[in-house]
């Protein structure tokens, strides 16, 4: 998978090229992360990024000659026909399916404004697609931009070493995931649920089924809107909420 980042702050992502499982998956080779800085692209004597905005209002805007210099050299370096994406509170909201689609393109310019925002002729003109990771304003698109780049990463076969925990990835399924626990069995009279140790594989993974159906609809039922249930899954719902007095 490849990344061309766009940002005013490219040493930021050195939390993702330098640390874990994303450190790993850029030292065999499995992901390229890319950073092309805006300020490389002006041509004054104070490297000019921003300006304050036409029709008055707080703060700057990033201006658009080095953000298209930036993200036309990005382009020149990426594979052909790479996307460009903008993080941003007016976006598309992350979630599981687009990590996937952007998995599957193989790769993407990602990028990560910084200021009050960028002048709508980039995003007219450069940006195939804005995509937020929450309904707040952040400082800065570079945050939102590891977001993506790690977990488009976990996609990518190899870098988990064990594919099957993207797969187990909770909203892998759609679901949220079930309590895990690991030793000590008990801590201040607190047990680990005798189920989880009974050592019947199948069991388990039923009472996993049953849990993870339980809280997604407890606490997420908005996931469980486009789902279609077995009648097994609906009585382990049934039997879930009545366990928790439901
Ligand atoms: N929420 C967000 N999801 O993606 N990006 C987000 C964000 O707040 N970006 C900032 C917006 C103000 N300008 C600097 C970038």
């Amino acid at each position: 998978m490849w990344f061309g980042i766009v940002s005013l702050f490219p040493q930021m992502f050195s939390a993702v090229t330098a640390y874990g499982v994303t450190r790993r998956a850029c030292e065999k080779g499995l992901i390229e992360v890319h950073t092309y800085n805006p300020r490389d692209y002006t041509y004054d004597k104070y490297k000019t990024v921003d300006d304050k905005p036409y029709g008055g209002g707080p703060g700057m805007l990033m201006k658009v000659q080095p953000l298209t210099d930036a993200i036309s050299q990005a382009r020149r370096e990426a594979p052909v026909g790479t996307k460009v994406v903008c993080m941003s509170p007016q976006g598309a909201r992350l979630d599981h399916s687009l990590v996937t689609k952007f998995h599957e393109w193989g790769s993407i310019i990602l990028v990560a404004g910084r200021y009050e925002g960028i002048d709508e002729r980039v995003l007219q003109k450069q940006v195939d697609l804005e995509v937020s990771i929450g309904d707040y304003v952040l400082s800065g698109g570079e945050l939102p931009a590891m977001c993506v780049i790690d977990a488009v990463s976990r996609m990518v076969p190899g870098v988990l070493g064990d594919i099957q925990n993207a797969q187990e990835d909770s909203f892998a399924k759609g679901l949220l995931h079930f309590p895990q626990y690991t030793r000590p069995e008990a801590v201040d009279g607190d047990k680990v649920p005798d189920i989880v140790l009974c050592g019947d594989h199948a069991k388990i993974r039923r009472w996993r089924l049953q849990q993870a159906l339980g809280r997604t609809y407890e606490r997420r039922p908005d996931l469980l809107r486009s789902r279609t249930f077995s009648d097994d899954e609906l009585m382990l719902i049934v039997d879930y909420l009545r366990d928790k007095g439901l």
